[in-house]
């Protein structure tokens, strides 16, 4: 497509446009004619009509008020009439691929002039080009459905598949042997926890959480049971539908009645009398996904204990939405099981097992939720740096008052040792067998969760403050904090609820402490 050509202007010949009925201002060296679009102005047409406005350089004012997207729709683009002359735009948008300038906007691997012991060149090239796929394809879907609300398009999946990305979202593993990933970009052998946890932040970057859980956060945690413990058959079946994205699945534990205390839940599997299939009668709550899912790893109490199922979508299984804080682009749901008739192979791990078969994928659901909440913080701060600083108050930017800033400390204190401490786990867990995992660090993911979800509440609510009324407004310049503070407690309970990870972490200190230690 062909650009227009603009014209140039002096400030002087902007100014001769200072009439309501000639009415042309300035935004960062370009020229906009705000004439018959002053009366369409969601901000109303009087804020124009101001002598030191018309005519003149609105650029402050305007980025006090709204934020810089807001220049880049068509419909505002077509404002323009020409640029001032010798003068070029300084502001740049969001450019798909690129890595922020704004301190501590990226990690610091990220960062012009830091090191890290731990990412590689392939790690980098990696984050290239994870990052420009998910501003390029995540993104703009993440912002229309978090608007109506929908589940994330089929066609943002169907590309996810494409690269093998449902598949690396599972960690590295014998399950990604043979696949190409990323087109090629690294080996299935080269795939390891930081690819991950790249993967994981990059996808969180949006900012928008019920989405990113839309986004087959139900697959993370319900796929894992049937690649670890299904019968070949099934896993040869369920994991390429799931990994090519034509089938979804979602974890189904928690019910009204009981969450993790699972001597409390109430789904009942009863065999038939041939032996040849479970009977489930009950109902799960909260499940993540569950509203377009195909299948469920169901956990259910049969005659032997605990066991978990895989119950595919048919007859007798009902889903219907539940309305949380974030959004229904999550798929949160509540299951009815009511007689529902599945072959005794769908079985997951041994009868009376189930507990084994749940536990042995918290420690990777939960590192998962850490990475994507530091992530969270990240962007909290980048909105509170350019927010305070483009942000005048009393005639001052909002960053020059000191109680501001000592906001914004504990903020990137928090963030920044959040990172450090998972970077440091994400190196274990790279240096672990499965079983050392489980044995080392249980309890510090445990605390490590607990900690990023308190201090993302904190950081959380110091961003509303600063942003005031708009960190409580759904639309506009404070649209990702308010949306944040909103969706900050979801870490908090999902994958284990704080309290108890935190309790999880210090008991497993206390088992392992020396039989002589003393003060
Ligand atoms: C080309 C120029 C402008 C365009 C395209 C524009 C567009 C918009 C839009 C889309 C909104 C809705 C809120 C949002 O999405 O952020 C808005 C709100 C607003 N605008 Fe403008 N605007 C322009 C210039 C200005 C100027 C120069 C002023 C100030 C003198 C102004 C004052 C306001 C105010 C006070 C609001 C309400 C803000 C709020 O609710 O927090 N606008 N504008």
């Amino acid at each position: 497509m062909a650009t227009k050509q603009l014209k140039e202007f002096t400030r002087e010949e902007v100014a001769q446009h200072n009439k309501p009925d000639d009415l042309w201002i300035i935004i960062d060296a370009k020229v906009y004619d705000v004439t018959r679009f002053k009366n369409m102005h969601p901000g109303g047409a009087f804020v124009f009509l101001d002598e030191e406005l018309m005519g003149q350089d609105a650029t402050e004012t305007f980025y006090g008020l709204h934020r810089h997207e807001v220049l880049e729709k068509p419909q505002f683009i077509r404002l323009v009439v020409g640029t001032i002359k010798d003068e070029k735009p300084q502001i740049v948008g969001r450019v798909p691929g690129a890595l922020s300038k704004v301190p501590y906007a990226e990690p610091t691997w990220l960062s012009e002039g830091y090191h890290s012991p731990y990412f590689t060149e392939s790690h980098k090239r990696f984050q290239k080009v994870v990052r420009k796929f998910v501003d390029e394809v995540v993104f703009p879907d993440a912002m229309a459905r978090e608007e109506d609300g929908k589940r994330p398009s089929l066609s943002v999946i169907e590309k996810m598949a494409e690269l093998n990305i449902h598949a690396m979202r599972m960690g590295p593993g014998k399950h990604l042997k043979g696949l190409k990933l990323m087109n090629g970009l690294i080996t299935p052998e080269e795939f390891d926890y930081f690819h991950e946890l790249i993967i994981n932040q990059e996808f969180a970057r949006h900012g928008q959480r019920g989405y990113g859980d839309g986004l087959n956060a139900g697959g993370i945690i319900g796929l894992p049971p049937v690649m670890n413990f299904g019968s070949p058959e099934i896993r040869d079946k369920v994991v390429p539908e799931v990994f090519s994205g034509k089938k979804f699945i979602c974890l189904a534990i928690s019910e009204a009645f009981a969450g993790s205390d699972v001597q409390g839940l109430k789904t009942y599997a009863k065999k038939t009398e041939d032996g040849k299939f479970w009977i489930v009668n009950g109902t799960k709550k909260w499940i993540t996904n569950g509203t377009f899912c195909d299948y469920f790893t169901v956990g259910c109490r049969t005659d032997d204990g605990f066991t978990v199922i895989l119950v595919e979508r048919g007859e007798g299984v009902e889903t219907k939405p539940i309305k949380t804080a974030y959004s229904p682009t999550a798929g949160t749901s509540y299951i009815t099981f009511e007689n529902v008739k599945v072959p005794v192979e769908n079985t997951l791990g041994p009868e009376g097992g189930g507990i084994f078969v749940m536990l042995s994928n918290f420690n990777h659901e939960r590192w998962m939720i850490c990475c994507s909440a530091v992530l969270a913080q990240r962007l909290c701060v980048e909105e509170c740096l350019k927010w305070t600083n483009q942000r005048k108050a009393f005639g001052k930017p909002l960053n020059s008052q000191a109680v501001v800033r000592s906001k914004i400390a504990g903020m990137i204190a928090r963030l920044e040792s959040g990172q450090a401490w998972l970077e440091n786990i994400t190196h274990q867990m790279n240096n672990m067998s499965y079983k050392e995992q489980s044995k080392y660090l249980a309890g510090p993911i445990g605390l490590l969760k607990m900690y990023l979800t308190r201090s993302g509440q904190d950081t959380a609510r110091d961003a509303v403050q600063i942003f005031g009324g708009r960190g409580i407004t759904r639309t506009g310049m404070g649209k990702y904090i308010e949306h944040y503070h909103r969706a900050a407690p979801f870490d908090a309970i999902l994958g284990g609820a704080e309290d108890v990870l935190g309790d999880l972490g210090v008991r497993q200190a206390i088992r392992n402490m020396p039989k002589n230690a003393r003060l």
